[in-house]
């Protein structure tokens, strides 16, 4: 027994013990059994308040928080929060703890330094139990399945490794922005139907995986995946799905009235399945064939293997090939959605970006990711945008694997640890200003940058896999829009210009809501290159 349950236990035994005796009337043993309780209960107080959960907002018996806990834009409302209650903010659902990090160095001290407990994901019973998802690895328990996919993704897209998907970037990166100059309308953001943005991001995604190119909109594989992603966001949204507060629910029986979330699991598994090893399979077949564009990830952990993989290998290659999709799709899109947001906003910053290109590039060619390293203001405003409205702006939540305590606090274990990125990314202490949209704060400085992109791709061991990948597709796209275009605000009848409302969608991935702008050709000259450029591709 616990020194905790000791003391409990003593507590229950002089109480009881107090109330037997004041009916015997031994005065000597009731006395002793009230001074037993006085003591151990004070002792216990003591110690819980020595080691109490950090400070949050109180909450109603049995339900908690859970009222509590804002749907829309959360990561606003816990950076209020922040100003009553510190870097730590304890909440409590249904029992379920929770603890919102508010703070830079508190995420450091635990999420990174202690990542060896911090690096749990929390339960998804919807998602995972019963819709399939729980085989991929951002929603796999820290343990072996999660290390071993993990470790294909990640040794994919070492910062060595990804200069060889550089020309796959540039090239649908080229595609996307053609796109876009002739039709503006394809980057506005939509609640429904993919974009053709998407379709150009996803395009990337899929050949640097299976070595498939994406073509057309009736395609496939492609939109399966599209499917399935979506059907993740309804999944893994809190709250959306009552088995997620009452676990117990997902052993009902089918035929039951109210249980028609089985048969909607049901059908997602089987179309995460399909989006997960279909495209596997297509690969695997026509590797023999040659009909396969390489190099890709698949193929080149398949030809490591010497041609063939053990079933679990094989298993941890689908599902850990497949996360990518998830994980590198809509953060890009939101980021570019974001950078176009941010071009509207601050002219001067533009015409400044693209004044380092052309001197740097010069007029007869088109920006390639190489030339990232000569283009620190490009650098410098890409980053910004990260910082200025972070596309997961909650991080992915955490789980801890034990109990912890943190300067006196206790975090139990199990708990769900949501990290405000959103704030620490606007501390006024760290970026000052944080609101105004400034690549000047870094001067040009990697090191500062960095600060940045330590925050918005995650932390500890569950850092995101794809960020040296990801860099290279943001710098591939943003580039190519700035040497050649311009992004520009709608115009109303009267000729004034337009300038959308800067509010954002609620969700783990968010998108600004409003995104409607001009995109011009720079110049005849740049709009024929960016043809030439599409039409001649090199690989
Ligand atoms: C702008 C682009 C991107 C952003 C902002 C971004 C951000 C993030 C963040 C914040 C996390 C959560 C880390 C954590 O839990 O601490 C994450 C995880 C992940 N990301 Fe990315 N990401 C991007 C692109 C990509 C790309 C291109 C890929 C794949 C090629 C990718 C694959 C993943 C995967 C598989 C995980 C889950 C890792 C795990 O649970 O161990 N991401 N990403």
């Amino acid at each position: 027994m616990d020194s905790d349950s000791f003391v409990t236990a003593s507590a229950i035994f002089g109480v009881v013990v107090l109330f037997r005796n004041v009916l015997e009337s031994s005065l000597l043993v009731t006395v002793l059994a009230a001074l037993t309780s006085f003591f151990a209960i004070r002792y216990t107080l003591a110690l819980r308040a020595r080691q109490a959960y950090p400070p949050g907002p109180s909450g109603w018996p049995i339900i908690g928080n859970a009222l509590q806990i804002p749907q829309v834009r959360p990561w606003l409302t816990y950076s209020e929060w922040a100003k009553t209650y510190g870097d730590l903010v304890h909440l409590d659902a249904f029992g379920e703890h929770l603890v919102v990090i508010n703070s830079i160095e508190v995420a450091k001290d635990l999420l990174d330094k202690r990542s060896t407990i911090y690096s749990d994901r929390p339960r998804f019973v919807m998602a995972c139990e019963l819709s399939g998802y729980g085989e991929e690895m951002v929603l796999l328990s820290y343990g072996d399945d999660w290390r071993a996919q993990r470790k294909l993704v990640v040794q994919s897209f070492t910062q060595s490794l990804v200069p060889r998907y550089y020309s796959i970037q540039e090239h649908e990166a080229r595609r996307l922005v053609q796109g876009v100059m002739r039709d503006p309308s394809t980057l506005v953001m939509q609640t429904k139907g993919v974009l053709m943005g998407h379709r150009r991001i996803a395009a990337i995604i899929m050949r640097v995986t299976y070595g498939y190119e994406v073509e057309g909109e009736k395609d496939k594989m492609i939109n399966t995946s599209f499917e399935a992603m979506d059907n993740f966001s309804q999944a893994t949204e809190p709250g959306a799905f009552m088995v997620d507060l009452i676990p117990a629910l997902k052993y009902l029986p089918e035929w039951m009235p109210g249980t028609s979330f089985l048969q909607i699991a049901k059908k997602w598994k089987q179309l995460e399945w399909d989006a997960s090893w279909v495209p596997y399979l297509w690969l695997k077949k026509n590797l023999k064939t040659g009909n396969v564009h390489l190099p890709n990830l698949c193929a080149t952990v398949i030809e490591s293997g010497g041609g063939e993989l053990s079933k679990e290998d094989e298993a941890a290659l689908v599902w850990g090939a497949s996360s990518g999709l998830g994980g590198g799709l809509d953060t890009n899109m939101s980021t570019i959605f974001t950078f176009c947001s941010a071009m509207l906003r601050y002219p001067h910053i533009q015409a400044k970006a693209q004044a380092e290109i052309d001197a740097v590039v010069g007029p007869d060619r088109l920006p390639s990711i190489k030339d990232r390293a000569s283009l620190p203001y490009v650098r410098s405003l890409i980053t910004e945008v990260f910082r200025w409205q972070p596309a997961i702006p909650l991080c992915l939540p955490h789980a801890l694997r034990q109990d912890d305590i943190y300067k006196g606090m206790l975090l139990p274990k199990g708990c769900v640890i949501i990290p405000n990125v959103w704030y620490m990314l606007h501390d006024p202490a760290e970026f000052p200003d944080p609101m105004e949209f400034r690549p000047e704060r870094f001067g040009g400085d990697d090191a500062e940058m960095q600060k940045v992109t330590d925050l918005a791709f995650g932390f500890g061991r569950r850092f995101c896999p794809g960020y040296h990948f990801a860099e290279g597709t943001a710098f591939a796209v943003i580039a190519t829009l700035l040497a050649t275009c311009t992004i520009v605000p709608k115009l109303d009848a009267q000729g004034k210009e337009i300038i959308p409302e800067l509010t954002y969608t609620s969700g783990t991935i968010v998108f600004p809501e409003h995104t409607e702008c001009d995109i011009k050709p720079r110049s005849e000259h740049t709009k024929a290159m960016l043809a030439e450029a599409v039409a001649n591709r090199e690989f």
